[in-house]
């Protein structure tokens, strides 16, 4: 549904040239609801804006359903945008329009009469639960509501894609699973395939089939999510599937830690599973074989995709010896080893 074949997009500033976005291919499927995740300047916003050429690309092509954009006539673009439809961080509503003004818009601009923007507009308040506040006005709103009418809005014409530039980054964790559920519910229902931007994996976690993961304008990994948390191949993409586990080391552990071993000190150790690592009982099977008492201090285990996937803090109290065994025999069967250092 849409295809993403080469993109560069260089910004100049003064006698600087800022390479936005280096060589994207992507690729997204109908139906799909694709993420893709970046850190803060890595070049997300840019790529999403070029879907609809809301950014020009400096070089490359963006192919919707089956359509070329850069080869459009502006008036054929305006027509093509419309299937293409866009939420935002900020929702970006007219304050000085109500609730069904605002989501009846796209269609007054394209010129459908009063009868039937008012059937689609109160069809659109019903999906998405708003039809008691078709007479308020933005500024009563709470955010959640706002990106509930901007989604209503973005519906209006009926698009194939929606494009989702950060959409949940404003609102609170419940308010974001609520909009992160009509999302899923309007992609099911309408077919509707569904690119976002994100820089929180736990979005990616909750709603997308795929990820794309973007450093520095380029793309470093993509697939399916459930392939990605089983083997990420990146250190980036490392670093967003820790970011969904909060693992800390407890403080007084903290305190008490130390790099060196001493006689009455044990390691404290993070396991980190992948969809590589041995499912089996392994805890209990180390603790048997390598002759390790082993308290485990917390745990996140978690499914993507029908994928294991988690970290484990825990201490192993037993001889050097059988402690370095065992590590070895965690490592063996794909579980990668750290020793944080030594608990006295
Ligand atoms: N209009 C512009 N002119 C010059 N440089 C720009 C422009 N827009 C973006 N950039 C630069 O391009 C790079 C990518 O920016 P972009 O906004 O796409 O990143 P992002 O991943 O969306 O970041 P964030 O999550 O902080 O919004 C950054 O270095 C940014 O400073």
């Amino acid at each position: 549904m849409i295809e993403i074949r080469s993109l560069n997009k260089v910004f100049h500033q003064g006698k600087r040239a800022i390479k936005a976005l280096d060589d994207i291919n992507l690729s997204v499927s109908e139906g799909a609801i694709y993420g893709v995740i970046g850190s803060s300047g890595a070049g997300k916003s840019t790529l999403i804006r070029c879907v609809n050429l809301l950014e020009r690309p400096t070089e490359g092509s963006v192919v919707v359903d089956g359509v070329d954009l850069n080869t459009l006539p502006s008036n054929q673009l305006t027509l093509t945008r419309r299937k293409i439809g866009m939420i935002f961080q900020h929702f970006n509503l007219l304050a000085s329009r109500n609730v069904f003004d605002n989501i009846g818009l796209p269609l007054e601009l394209a010129g459908v009469n009063k009868q039937a923007i008012k059937t689609k507009v109160d069809s659109l308040l019903e999906l998405v639960g708003l039809s008691d506040k078709k007479e308020s006005y933005p500024a009563n709103l709470s955010g959640g509501q706002k990106q509930r009418v901007a989604i209503a809005r973005a519906l209006a014409s009926d698009p194939k894609v929606l494009l989702c530039d950060e959409a949940t980054s404003a609102l609170d964790p419940a308010t974001t699973q609520s909009i992160l559920e009509l999302l899923r519910k309007i992609n099911k229902e309408f077919n509707l395939t569904i690119l976002l931007i994100t820089h929180e994996m736990a979005v990616v976690k909750s709603i997308c089939s795929h990820v794309a993961i973007i450093g520095d304008g380029k793309l470093v990994e993509q697939g399916a999510v459930g392939d990605i948390f089983a083997h990420p191949k990146t250190e980036l993409a490392r670093q967003f599937i820790r970011s969904t586990l909060d693992l800390s080391i407890p403080a007084d552990y903290s305190a008490r830690l130390s790099d060196t071993k001493t006689e009455n000190s044990y390691p404290l150790v993070r396991l980190e599973f992948t969809g590589a690592s041995v499912d089996a009982p392994i805890i209990s099977q180390v603790a048997r074989e390598f002759n390790l008492d082993i308290s485990i201090l917390s745990s996140n285990m978690d499914y993507v995709g029908g994928i294991k996937f988690g970290l484990m803090l825990a201490e192993f109290f037993g001889t050097p010896e059988s402690t370095e065994q065992a590590i070895s025999f965690l490592k063996e069967n794909k579980i990668e080893v750290e020793v944080l250092g030594y608990v006295a």
